[in-house]
């Protein structure tokens, strides 16, 4: 019996000596199997300055399930997208080399278990000053990455975007959920607390303690109806302020958007961000030196018409974006924006 013949590797752009996505030119863009961007995966290429990972992982969630559904389905709303970023101005995938590290696993019935093995996995992947921007999974997964980042960078100055404080204390008894993370990373000294800002937050809370504890535990808050009188630039400037050169780490949950840019996610809360917004702001991030980031809560049950999954697409492809780019001096800058509304140039 002879063994049948696979069909030849698709050709893939390969620019700046890094080798890049599968070329849709020659390979149709639903055709082939889904890694982020169609980026190559980690175990075919020689080192990769940039990793995504997928982190399937639900178990903590106080509400809808199914953002262990997240990461293939945030991979298959990323065909689309394309090598370069006109609005940071640069190809990301030219600048480093990126890849897809497939799915860092986890326990479901064990969340101290599974939260030891994303430390661990996000620890493997990020040995050696690679970079790692993990697609959840549910918020809890944000603890054991930020404690990978201050393994190795001491304590973070942290942006989380978000609907939800996620600082609360216990649900049901259980000190690991979604609703958690970020007041248990302040409990074990992960976090620099002279530089924390939740963005977004909005909807009801449990009562004013919620924002006692929060303001206690180092959190500025620029809410989602502060984005819509502030506006985008006066927002950046506020985060931009209180980070400064820190190491920084992104924390997104998608519910940051508001559920008509982002049905897909597991606690929606009405009146929140748009997805020009989110990216406008995580844009005026360059040059900060992003250390790490993570996009969670993606919900693909809930989710129509891939709305939450091209936005968490296209928020990933700008954290890689601004990765890309790297701390420091102002680097890149967008090729057009509103002081330029058009592709051409001055
Ligand atoms: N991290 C997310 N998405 N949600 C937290 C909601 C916690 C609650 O049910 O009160
Ligand atoms: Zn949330
Ligand atoms: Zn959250």
């Amino acid at each position: 019996m002879t063994s049948p013949t696979p069909p030849s590797s698709p050709a893939r752009i390969v620019d700046g000596g890094h080798v890049g996505p599968v070329d849709a030119a020659q390979t149709p863009r639903w055709a082939g199997l889904g890694t982020f961007a169609r980026l190559p995966r980690l175990d075919e290429v020689e080192r990769a300055d940039v990793v995504v990972a997928g982190i399937p992982f639900d178990s903590g969630v106080s509400y809808r399930p199914g953002a262990r559904f997240g990461p293939n389905h945030v991979r298959e709303s990323s065909r689309l997208l394309r090598p370069f970023n006109p609005a940071q101005g640069v190809s990301p995938f030219a600048q480093v080399q990126v890849a897809d590290a497939g799915d860092i696993v986890a326990n479901p019935f064990d969340i101290v278990a599974a939260m030891e093995a994303v430390h661990a996995g996000a620890a493997a992947l990020t040995q050696g000053g690679t970079r790692l921007v993990a697609i959840g999974g549910d918020h809890t997964i944000a603890l054991p990455l930020l404690r990978n980042a201050h393994d190795q960078h001491g304590p973070v100055a942290l942006l989380h975007f978000d609907a939800h404080l996620d600082t609360w204390d216990t649900y049901f008894g259980a000190e690991y959920t979604h609703g958690t993370p970020f007041r248990r990373a302040f409990e074990e000294g992960l976090l620099d607390t002279d530089a924390l800002s939740h963005v977004g937050t909005r909807g009801p809370l449990y009562g004013t303690a919620d924002l006692d504890d929060d303001e206690r535990f180092g959190f500025g808050i620029v809410t989602s109806a502060d984005i819509y009188r502030l506006g985008v630039d006066a927002v950046v400037a506020l985060l931009r302020e209180r980070v400064g050169q820190r190491p920084l780490y992104v924390s997104i949950d998608i519910d940051v958007l508001d559920p008509a840019h982002a049905p897909g996610t597991g606690t929606p809360e009405a009146g929140g961000m748009t997805s020009r917004e989110l990216l406008e702001i995580l844009r005026g991030l360059r040059g900060l030196n992003l250390v790490g980031a993570d996009v969670v809560e993606v919900a693909p049950a809930y989710d129509h018409a891939e709305l939450t999954g091209v936005a968490a697409a296209h928020v990933v492809y700008d954290l890689i974006s601004l990765l890309a780019l790297g701390g420091g001096s102002e680097p890149g800058g967008p090729v057009y924006g509103h002081s330029r509304p058009t592709y051409g140039k001055d």
